[in-house]
Order: structure tokens, then C-alpha cells, then sequence
């Protein structure tokens, strides 16, 4: 723990984004960013750039499994983080491993979908995600057509803020202490008169919070979701209180999106070392 290394520690489990701006590489800028000691546990590597995912190269099972344990047997982590996880048998191995070191905080970012629509979790792999990681998470953090996912509905399900907190009362049934619906993708088509964005947060013994900030009208959003579970992931291993980290990790989200750089031709990515700049 924190206490005993005088530094937190935070593991991602996550796949590769070549274009930085999503995945592992998202996720250890954001730990740097929050003064949080970032190791890794690779799933795959993705062919990435800002115009979308050109291919998906998964590891083996066992080699991501050998990754966590080497850094939970020697080094430790006060908090862990699941990202891109591509297959069921990933899944099985990785909560084997994180079952064995009673990893306690952990934070499951549940990614199925990149934003140009290429497939980063196999359709088969949901079940496997229901059934053993979703019970061993401290926080799961889903979007919209995620948590419609999770819960076996239609991926236009949910609508309003309404709909959000159903969904996120129904999944914390699945097992998790807490549940962060983000609004990321709600009200899209409307971007031109859209003021805000709000996530939903259900949890403890009867929380149910509305977190809302300004939504900010940029094209270039790559990496948001990634970039706000590892920030929850930082701030837990730093021993912020649930609710607390999950509001530090939209201010340091939103920050980042404000000065969001246009990478590429497509969807350009967040910039992490955006909150000096707003400091
Ligand atoms: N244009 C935006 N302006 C402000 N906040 C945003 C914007 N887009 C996404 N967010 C915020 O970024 C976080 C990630 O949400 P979302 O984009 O829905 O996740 P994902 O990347 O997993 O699809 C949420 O806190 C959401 O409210
Ligand atoms: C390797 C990898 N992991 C996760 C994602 C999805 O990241 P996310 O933060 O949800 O951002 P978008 O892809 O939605 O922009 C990814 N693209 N690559």
C-alpha cells in the first residue's frame, strides 16, 4: 500500500493504442500526470492511428497473466485498472491472477467498441466479463452502448439521465460496489446545442450522483474513457474516496479535452498534461 512504499502504485491491464491516445498509453500519461508510479500488463497491440483501428494482435492468455503477476508478486499495486481485455480466455486468466493477490480496488473500464467502430472485445467475451470481472470490481465505468451491453438490452436503451441511473442501479446487481454510466455519447446528434455532459454514479449503500460539466464541442475526443477510469484507477491508489476520485477524474478528463490535439487527419487525441496548463 501507500503507505509502506511512500509512493502509490497503479497496474492497467489494457491493450496498446499505436497512436497514444487511447489504451496503455492513455492510461500510464494519466497515472504520470496524477503523481501515480504506472506499470502495465499488455493484452494486445492495435494498429491505431486517428483515423480509426487498421488490425488487432492479442496476446496469449498466459502472457498476460505472467505480466500482472510479475508486477503484483514483486512490486505491488494499490489500485488496478482493466481496459481493452479482446477475449473470454484473457478474461479467465487475468481474474485468476487478480483473484490471487485479492486485488481490492479495481477499476473496470469495460471497452468494447473503439469510436470508428472497430470491435476491441469479442462478442463471445461479454459473458465471461459478467460472470467473473464485473463481481470483483470496485467501480465499473461503462458508456452508453456498454451498459446496454451489459445488461442484454438494446443498444438504443437508454436515452436520458433517467435511463442512465436504471442502468446503473440494474449493473451494480451484477456484482461491482460502484458504477459510473458516462454520458459521453448521449445527446450526439445535437452537438450543436448540447451545454453538458453528465455520467451517472450509483453506489456504496444508496449514493446515486449526477456529475455534470460543460461539454466541450471538439471533434477530438480519442481516449476519453480511458483516460477517465485511469484517472479513477490514480486517485484510488492515492486513497481518495470513491466518490472523490470519480470527481477528480472528470475535472482531469474535461481539462484534457479542452485542449485536446488534432492528431492526424481523423479524431484527434486528449492532451494529459493539460491540468498544469488550468492549474
Ligand atoms: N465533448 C465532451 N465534452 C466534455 N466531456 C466529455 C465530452 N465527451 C466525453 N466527455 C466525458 O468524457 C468521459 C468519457 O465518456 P465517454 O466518451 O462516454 O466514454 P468512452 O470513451 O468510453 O466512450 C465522461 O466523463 C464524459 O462525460
Ligand atoms: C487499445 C485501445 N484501448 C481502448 C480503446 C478505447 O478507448 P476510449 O477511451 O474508449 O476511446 P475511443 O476509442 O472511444 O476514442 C482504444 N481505442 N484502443
Amino acid at each position: 500500500m501507500t503507505g509502506q512504499t511512500g509512493f502509490a502504485r497503479a497496474l492497467t491491464v489494457a491493450g496498446s493504442d499505436s497512436g497514444g491516445g487511447a489504451g496503455i498509453q492513455a492510461d500510464l500519461k494519466t497515472m504520470q500526470e496524477l503523481g501515480v508510479f504506472g506499470m502495465s500488463a499488455l493484452t494486445a497491440v492495435t494498429v491505431q492511428n486517428s483515423l480509426g483501428v487498421h488490425g488487432v494482435h492479442p496476446l496469449e492468455p498466459a502472457a498476460v497473466a505472467d505480466q500482472a503477476e510479475a508486477v503484483l508478486s514483486d512490486i505491488g499495486a494499490d489500485a488496478v485498472k482493466t481496459g481493452m481485455l479482446f477475449s473470454s480466455e484473457v478474461i479467465e486468466a487475468v481474474c485468476d491472477v487478480l483473484e490471487r493477490y485479492a486485488v481490492r480496488r479495481l477499476t473496470v473500464d469495460p471497452v468494447m467498441i473503439a469510436k470508428g467502430g472497430a470491435s476491441l472485445l469479442r462478442a463471445e467475451a461479454v459473458a465471461a466479463m459478467v460472470r467473473r470481472l464485473l463481481p470483483m470490481a470496485e467501480i465499473v465505468t461503462p458508456n452508453v452502448p456498454e451498459a446496454c451491453a451489459l445488461l442484454g438490452l438494446p443498444e438504443d436503451a437508454i436515452r436520458d439521465e433517467t435511463d442512465m441511473a436504471d442502468a446503473a442501479r440494474q449493473i451494480r446487481l451484477l456484482g461491482p460496489e460502484y458504477v459510473l454510466v458516462k454520458g459521453g455519447h448521449l445527446g450526439e446528434t445535437e452537438a450543436e446545442t448540447r451545454t453538458e455532459c453528465a455520467d451517472v454514479l450509483a453506489g456504496g449503500s444508496d449514493l446515486l450522483r449526477v456529475l455534470r460539466s460543460p461539454f466541450i464541442p471538439t471533434r477530438h475526443t480519442h481516449g476519453t474513457g480511458c483516460t477517465l477510469s485511469a484517472a479513477i484507477t490514480a486517485y484510488r491508489a492515492r486513497g481518495l474516496a470513491m466518490e472523490e476520485a470519480v470527481r477528480g477524474a472528470k475535472d482531469f478528463v474535461s481539462k484534457a479535452i479542452a485542449y485536446a490535439v488534432p492528431t492526424g487527419g481523423g479524431i484527434g487525441s486528449l492532451w494529459h498534461a493539460a491540468h498544469r496548463r488550468a492549474e
